[in-house]
């Protein structure tokens, strides 16, 4: 029997990072395991941090003092096998620390909180105990730590030996409950027992009669009195009178829109033949546990999900599981509603708006087996699913499945290793795959499965780009060319519905003096403020810095200090000026800030409630709906001249992707894409739907500048409050990289960031471009480990492996 157990801390540091040993107390050998979590003391004092299990262990020649583990904080492991090692390849892989990467994988529920608490261990005064303890015997230190008379108090009485200062670790993971009863009594006791009740007490005789039809059964308290329009009070009494029996049972919470099924979605459909060849290779590498990577490269409406449906649906018929990722839920429930359609209650969803209970309650169903199916975003790529039969990633070029703070992992790098842990197949799906995944698919990497036509065998709607500067220079400022008018106009004459999209990425709300050209800035990061026209202020979005809007310039005291580039509202506003008899939906955050809005927004939109949707780019992702046959770009060149090598990329992704939502069904489709810069490369591309020839074209770009994926990129980033300080720990960096790395590697920088300041720090960076590097990931790590001694406090160093965005 172990008698050590090896165990990862709470405590993010360096020095911390590496599992510490610990004695196990006798009452608990035969229940420790590991994977479970506990409650350890760590350093000196009296602190209690939580810890993992990652090792069990026989004493050795250690003779050392051992510390005891205080306690046990599960009755089952909360990490298996598989995702320790996960955790750790992943902390390895990231340059970051175990117990975070331990975290990032568990549902927030089960990460303790530690609290402060001060604890009375002697008799002490009556007054004391009253003034400071309020007579209990415990207090939370948080509570006193901003009173100086009551802290020193405090103070005094330890050092008398009287209280002592602990800290307790507070488990959040609460299991919801609720009151379940059943009949306590035969059909005929009740019988009898209505022959007592007097006639007038209506309540009691409903309540025996529901009863009667309840025999043998189990409800839940909550439904008995929906189904009996009863109050508790008739059930309490009866309870006390022997007549029900009560027991409380855990339950599960139910997320808001958990119960929406798109219901055309529940049969699978008979495929097309590009479906079916797609599908039979998925399904061979399922039957036979093939871990194949495939790319399937699908057309705009050609179907895509009805093939991961069918694919899921084999693993499960193989008594398997299967996980769909997702870039966001929130934008694009549709999917959702047609996998909880097909599989019904074997389905989990994950993702960033549940509650923490409602997270832990969809973890549990997958932990324990009840949910075979699992559709998510990022992070539910650790969704604890056993015996995988295969992995999906819809829209698999999309940035967000990187994650951009630590541990700054790839959702599709952490399914390549779980497909690969469980011998399943990797799907990747995309009508406009990464760079990345594309070569791969030409090396022979992967395996490449083309859906070339849409699934209503039409063609992928026409393309006009409309030139905006003579529209502009011939009507002034606007954001609707006349041909576009002229089309939105007609959709509506004809019933039909239009979405409308306004590119906001890049810096395009601002305000400017049109005479002295000054920005207004954020005193803290250095990049422009946002007008917000609800609140009337300008903000700051990285720290959210506020200030009134200028009416003239701070700095030439003109008055012609203006609104530049244009927000949602303001085209709302033109729009309903130009078309007032339109009816309009405006999705972007101010609108979509409330819990479940996106949904109903879109919902109204899939009804006929909306004749237009405008949205910033959230509108352009895998919505489906019939009857829109009009899709408008109002700005497709914001984002194409931002300092970033995927710039051309993500608008081709993003303006492919929009244009795709128009004449998905029966109804012919049409685009318009509005320009200031109609000859650019990456809008003609888009308007030929050639993702061929884009791909050829950037991939010369890439090769010519040395870029991913001919290269891989890792950015290293120092950051401190003073900028000399950050400069000077990078130029070390830079020296001890020395020459020490393969002669074809590339160091850049180190440079300010686009970005220099954020936060009131000064960011410093080196990008690394390499192509086989053996000393590379080596060097990195203990870079990262001597930071922690080697430079000047405050100073923090962060590595990012394959970055998706160099601001
Ligand atoms: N074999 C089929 N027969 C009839 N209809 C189908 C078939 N396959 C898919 N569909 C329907 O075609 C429409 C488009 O399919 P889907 O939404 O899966 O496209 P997609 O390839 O994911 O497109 P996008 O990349 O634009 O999101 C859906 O309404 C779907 O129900
Ligand atoms: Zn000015
Ligand atoms: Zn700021």
């Amino acid at each position: 029997m172990a008698e050590l157990a090896q165990v990862i801390v709470d405590v993010p540091t360096l020095q911390t990072n590496r599992p510490y040993t610990y004695q196990i107390p006798e009452r608990l050998e035969n229940q420790v395991q590991v994977g479970m979590r506990v409650i350890v003391p760590f350093g000196n004092g009296h602190r209690k941090v939580q810890g993992f299990i990652v090792g069990l262990d026989q004493p050795s020649d250690y003779d050392g003092h051992l510390k005891k583990i205080t306690a046990l904080m599960d009755l089952t492991p909360v990490v298996n096998s598989e995702m320790l090692a996960l955790s750790k390849w992943l902390a390895d892989q990231t340059y970051s620390f175990w117990i975070s990467c331990l975290y990032t994988m568990l549902p927030n529920a089960l990460k303790a909180k530690s609290t402060r608490v001060v604890r009375i261990i002697d008799d002490i005064d009556e007054n004391d105990r009253q003034l400071l303890f309020n007579n209990v015997d415990q207090l939370d230190y948080a509570s006193v730590q901003d009173h100086p008379e009551l802290v020193s108090r405090l103070l005094k009485l330890r050092r008398q030996g009287k209280v002592s200062f602990e800290y307790q670790v507070n488990d959040r993971a609460r299991v919801k409950t609720a009151v379940q009863i059943e009949p306590a009594l035969s059909f005929e006791q009740y019988e009898n027992l209505r022959d007592g009740i007097r006639s007038n007490a209506k309540n009691q005789l409903r309540l025996v009669n529901y009863l009667q039809t309840i025999i043998g059964k189990k409800v839940l308290l909550k439904e008995a009195r929906q189904s009996t329009g009863l109050s508790a009070a008739p059930f309490t009494q009866a309870i006390k009178k022997g007549w029900i029996k009560s027991t409380n049972v855990e339950v599960y919470r139910q997320p808001i829109g958990a119960d929406i099924q798109d219901q055309a979605a529940r049969n699978p459909l008979q495929l097309n033949s590009d479906q079916q060849t797609a599908l039979d290779q998925v399904t061979d590498a399922i039957d036979q546990g093939h871990n194949q990577v495939f790319l399937l490269e699908g057309v705009t409406g050609s179907g895509k999900t009805e093939v991961y449906l069918q694919a899921m649906s084999r693993a499960l018929k193989n008594g398997k599981t299967a996980l769909l990722m997702v870039p966001e839920i929130s934008l694009t429930p549709q999917i959702v509603s047609r996998v909880r359609a097909r599989f019904g209650s074997q389905v989990a969803v994950l993702h960033s708006g549940l509650s923490a209970g409602e997270r832990y309650d969809e973890w549990r169903r997958i932990e324990r087996g009840e949910a075979r199916v699992v559709v998510g975003a990022r992070s539910a790529i650790f969704a604890p699913l056993d015996n995988l039969g295969i992995i999906i990633m819809d829209e698999e070029h999309e940035t967000s499945y990187k994650q951009d703070d630590t541990p700054r992992y790839h959702a599709r790098e952490v399914a390549k290793w779980r497909a690969h842990y469980h011998q399943a197949p990797l799907l990747l799906g995309s009508a406009t795959p990464s760079l990345e995944s594309y070569s791969r698919a030409m090396a022979g990497n992967y395996q490449l499965l083309r859906l070339p036509h849409r699934v209503n065998q039409k063609p992928l709607p026409p393309i006009d780009v409309v030139d905006m500067r003579p529209e502009v220079q011939r009507r002034g400022e606007t954001s609707f060319s006349s041909e576009l008018l002229t089309a939105l106009k007609d959709r509506l004459a004809k019933h039909e519905q239009s979405i409308l999209m306004l590119n906001r990425r890049g810096f395009s709300s601002f305000i400017m003096c049109r005479d002295c050209g000054f920005v207004l800035k954020c005193p803290n990061c250095d990049i422009s403020l946002t007008m917000h026209l609800d609140s009337h202020t300008m903000k700051c979005h990285y720290c959210g810095h506020e200030e009134p809007i200028p009416n003239i310039c701070p700095n030439c005291h003109s008055r012609h200090i203006r609104y530049y580039g244009t927000g949602t509202e303001k085209v709302m506003a033109e729009l309903q000026h130009l078309m007032p008899e339109a009816r309009i939906i405006r999705m972007d955050v101010d609108t979509t800030r409330r819990k479940g809005m996106h949904q109903k927004l879109l919902q109204q939109f899939g009804d006929g409630q909306a004749d237009i949707l405008l949205g910033t780019q959230m509108i352009a992702k895998g919505l489906d709906f019939p009857n829109v046959t009009l899709v408008g770009v109002l700005n497709a060149d914001t984002g194409l001249d931002l300092p970033d090598f995927r710039a051309s990329e993500r608008t081709f992704d993003l303006l492919s992707q929009v244009s795709g939502r128009a004449g998905r069904a029966q109804k012919n489709g049409q685009v318009f894409i509005q320009t200031f810069n109609p000859d650019n490369y990456v809008i003609k591309l888009v308007q030929k739907h050639n993702y061929q020839q884009f791909f050829n074209t950037e991939m010369q770009i890439r090769q010519m500048a040395s870029y991913p994926p001919y290269y891989y990129t890792v950015r290293i980033m120092g950051s401190h409050r003073e900028e000399r300080v950050a400069a000077k720990m990078m130029y070390d960096i830079r020296q001890e990289l020395g020459n020490q790395l393969a002669s074809d590697t590339i160091i850049l920088g180190p440079t300010p960031r686009a970005i220099a300041r954020l936060k009131d720090r000064y960011y410093y960076q080196i990008v690394i471009k390499y192509r086989h590097d053996n000393k590379l990931h080596e060097l990195l790590t203990q870079i990262m480990q001597e930071s922690q001694n080697k430079y000047q406090r405050g100073a923090e160093l962060s590595i990012d492996p394959e970055p998706q965005y160099f601001l």
